[in-house]
C-alpha cells in the first residue's frame, strides 16, 4: 500500500475526490434497484417475453408520460450497473433482463427480490443513521438499532407485525435461494442423517427445501415462537417454538444457516454447547454434526468485489444485532472452546460456505 504523496498532481486529487463521490452517492444504487424492484420492471420485462422499448416499458408501468425521461435514467443506471442490457433495434433502445435481474423476478422459485426489499427497508437503513452516536454512546447500548428504536430487533420485530412478516419472507427466500443450490452443489451433506434440527429455521423455507430432497429425513424447525405462530408441520417437519439458549431438540444434526452471525463469541460457544448435547445420545457416543452455512471472511481475497460485500455484512451484523462475520481462525477459535474436535469448510455457496463441525 503506498501512502499519499505530499505533493499530489490534479490528477491523482480529482480521482481522490471522484473516489470520496463514489462513496457518496452509492445508496443511490441501492434505492434506484429498490425503485425497479417495488415497480415490478423485472416482471414486466420478463412478460413482455422480448427485448422491450422505452415506450412499452412506461406504458405497462401505467406511469404518466411526463415521467418516461425519468423511467429512461433509471433505467439508464441500472443498466449501467449490469441489470439490464439495452440493445439497439430499429434505432430504438429496447431493454432486456440480466441473470441477476432474473433473480429480481417476484413469482421465481429462486426469487431473492423478497430479501433485497427486506434488506432496503427504512426500518434497517435508519439505525445506520445512528452509528456515530452509538459508538460515543455508554456501554449498556448493544448496537445502533437500540440507540434508533430503544429496543433490541426481537422485541421490535414482536412488536411489528408488517416488519416481522418483510423480515421473515426476505429470510424465507433466501434459505430458498441458497438450500437449493446447496442439494444442487453439495448433496453428500445430508446424506446419511435420519434427523435433523433446523435451529433459527424461520418460517421452514429451508427445511422444506431439505426433506423435500431427502424424505427419508425428519426435519424439526426450532424457532421463537412469534416467527413460526400458525404454521402447520407435516409428516417429516415440525415446528417447534423455544430457545437456542435453552434447548435444541436430539437429533443426528444440527442445521444453523445465518445464526452464528447475529451473535457475540461468548453467545455462539453457549449455542455451540448445546449443540453438542444435541447429537450426543445417552450413552455419549454420536456420529453427528453440526452444519453451518455462513460467510468465512478473507477466504477470497483475489475477489475484491467478494471480500468488499462480506466486509458490508460484517457492518450491518454491527448495526443491525450484536454479531460478526468471522475468518477461519475465528470460526476455528469458536468450535474448540465448544470442545469440538475438526471442522471442515467447504466454499460452494457463493460469498457463503457449508462448514460441517464434528465433536
Ligand atoms: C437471521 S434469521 C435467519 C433465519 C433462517 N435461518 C434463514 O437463514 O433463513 C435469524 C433467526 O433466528 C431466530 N432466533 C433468534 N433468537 C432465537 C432463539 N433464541 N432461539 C431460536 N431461534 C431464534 C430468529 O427468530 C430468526 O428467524
Ligand atoms: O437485520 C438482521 C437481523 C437479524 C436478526 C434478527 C433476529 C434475531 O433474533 C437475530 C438476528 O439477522 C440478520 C441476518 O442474519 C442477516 O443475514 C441480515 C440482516 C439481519
Amino acid at each position: 500500500m503506498t501512502s499519499p504523496s505530499n505533493n499530489p498532481s490534479s490528477q491523482e486529487l480529482f480521482d481522490a475526490q471522484a473516489h470520496v463521490w463514489n462513496f457518496i452517492f452509492n445508496y443511490l444504487n441501492s434505492m434506484s434497484l429498490k425503485c425497479a424492484i417495488q415497480l415490478g420492471i423485472p416482471d414486466i420485462i420478463h412478460k413482455h417475453g422480448k427485448p422491450m422499448s422505452l415506450d412499452q416499458l412506461v406504458d405497462a408501468l401505467s406511469i404518466d408520460k411526463s415521467k418516461s425521461r425519468c423511467v429512461y435514467r433509471l433505467m439508464r443506471i441500472l443498466t449501467h450497473s449490469k441489470f439490464f442490457v439495452e440493445e439497439e433495434e430499429e434505432e430504438e433502445a429496447r431493454y432486456s433482463l440480466t441473470l441477476a435481474s432474473r433473480l429480481l423476478l417476484k413469482d421465481e422459485p429462486l426469487s431473492i427480490a423478497p430479501f433485497a426489499l427486506a434488506m432496503m427497508d427504512p426500518i434497517l437503513i435508519e439505525p445506520c443513521h445512528h452509528v456515530s452516536e452509538w459508538f460515543q454512546s455508554n456501554d449498556e447500548i448493544s448496537c445502533p438499532f437500540v440507540t434508533k428504536y430503544g429496543m433490541g430487533f426481537f422485541e421490535y420485530a414482536r412488536n411489528k407485525e408488517r416488519w416481522n412478516k418483510v423480515f421473515n419472507e426476505g429470510m424465507a427466500s433466501d434459505a430458498r435461494f441458497v438450500n437449493s443450490l446447496l442439494i444442487r452443489e453439495y448433496k453428500q451433506v445430508f446424506e446419511g442423517l435420519d434427523s435433523i434440527v433446523d435451529v433459527g429455521g424461520g418460517t421452514g423455507a429451508a427445511a422444506k427445501a431439505i426433506v423435500s430432497a431427502f424424505p427419508g429425513l425428519k426435519c424439526t424447525v426450532l424457532e421463537l415462537p412469534h416467527v413460526i405462530a400458525g404454521l402447520e408441520g407435516t409428516d417429516n417437519l415440525n415446528f417447534v417454538g423455544g430457545d437456542m439458549f435453552n434447548f435444541i431438540p436430539h437429533a443426528h444434526a444440527v442445521f444453523f444457516k445465518w445464526i452464528f452471525h447475529d451473535w457475540t463469541d461468548e453467545e455462539c460457544i453457549k449455542i455451540l454447547e448445546k449443540c453438542k448435547e444435541a447429537i450426543t445420545s445417552g450413552d455419549n457416543k454420536t456420529d453427528g454434526k453440526v452444519i453451518i452455512v455462513e460467510i468465512v471472511v478473507d477466504d477470497q481475497k483475489e475477489n475484491q468485489k467478494a471480500t468488499e460485500t462480506q466486509l458490508l455484512f460484517d457492518m450491518l451484523m454491527m448495526i443491525e444485532v450484536t454479531g460478526k462475520e468471522r475468518t477461519e481462525k475465528e470460526w476455528a477459535n469458536l468450535f474448540f472452546s465448544a470442545g469440538f474436535s475438526n471442522y471442515k469448510i467447504t466454499p460452494v455457496l457463493g460469498l457463503r460456505s457449508i462448514i460441517e463441525v464434528f465433536p
